[in-house]
């Protein structure tokens, strides 16, 4: 499967991340990482157990304060923008570990999700009255529809989260983090736990959020197949820093990536994808 789409000239990052640091006690989680976000790309950041990726995305989600760097969205500093505002802002995301309510329907975990666009100041929302309201509403359901059509969740809409199989959960989460109209989606581990099938309808979700949607695609990912695929744009950490990005044949290209994943349990995983690589470009040629 060839997705990776080809890099025109390029424009102004949609996210640019500069010199981010970010300590806990002693261990330093983030030393000076910085990379660019173009719009319109599915870029992935990969690397072994502990490299830093979960805090990255806290930090660029506005969970942690970095100790140094910038943050830069759309041309503004957020650096020290709350996270509710940079949700407002178009910065959506999911969890690694499922946050739904799972004694809640699906259609109400997604309703939660247009809470980020909720009026918060008394006096806008007592000024925000009969039709604009009204008519807000109505938009709402129409984003809210069309996002349940496109997840292909119709069929579920009012089971509760709990008893849904893990992919499915997956699927909500996402849909969640579509119904704020984010500019940028972060996903943090999309397929992790999933079944080869499940992991397949997820990648092609993604590709499709990003052709029919507009919405570009920042995710945190282990499974090498899948961001070998999918990413345009690939930014590997190790021990907080970032050691290797580019696009995906550069990165599996570069000897202190695989160096990084000899020594950690993902080395498999990093292997057999460059296996398959080499197999099918030996097919080809
Ligand atoms: N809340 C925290 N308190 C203390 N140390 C933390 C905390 N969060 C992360 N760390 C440490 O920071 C480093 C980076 O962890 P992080 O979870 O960001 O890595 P990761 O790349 O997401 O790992 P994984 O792939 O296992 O999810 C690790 O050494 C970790 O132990």
């Amino acid at each position: 499967m060839e997705t990776n789409q080809p890099r025109g000239p390029a424009a102004a990052p949609l996210l640019q991340v500069d010199g981010l640091t970010l300590a806990f006690g002693g261990v330093k989680a983030l030393s000076g990482v910085g990379f660019g976000v173009q719009p319109g790309s599915i870029t992935a950041v990969i690397g072994p157990n502990g490299a830093g990726k979960t805090s990255l995305f806290n930090t660029i989600s506005g969970f942690y304060r970095p100790a140094q760097g910038s943050i830069r969205f759309k041309g503004q500093d957020i650096t020290r923008i709350p996270a509710p505002q940079r949700a407002r802002m178009g910065l959506g995301r999911s969890f690694q570990n499922i946050a739904l309510f799972r004694g809640m329907t699906v259609l109400d975990n997604i309703k939660l999700g247009r809470h980020a666009h909720l009026q918060t100041n008394v006096f806008d929302a007592l000024f925000y009255l009969g039709r604009a309201r009204r008519e807000e509403a109505e938009l709402r359901r129409d984003i809210e529809e069309r996002i349940i059509d496109f997840l292909e969740i119709d069929h579920i809409r009012h089971a509760s989260v709990a008893a849904l199989p893990y992919g499915l959960q997956k699927r909500v989460e996402m849909a969640r983090a579509l119904a704020m109209q984010p500019q940028i989606l972060m996903l943090d581990e999309p397929v992790a736990g999933m079944n080869r099938e499940e992991t397949e309808d997820m990648a092609r979700f993604i590709l499709d959020v990003r052709a029919e949607w507009g919405v570009t695609v920042l995710m945190v990912e282990h499974d090498m197949g899948m961001v070998m695929d999918l990413s345009d744009h690939v930014v590997v950490l190790n021990f907080g820093q970032v050691i290797a990005q580019g696009t995906p044949a550069v990165v599996q290209a570069d000897p202190e990536v695989n160096r990084a994943y000899l020594g950690s349990g993902d080395v498999g995983d990093l292997r057999r994808k460059l296996q398959a690589g080499a197999t099918s470009a030996q097919g080809a040629a």
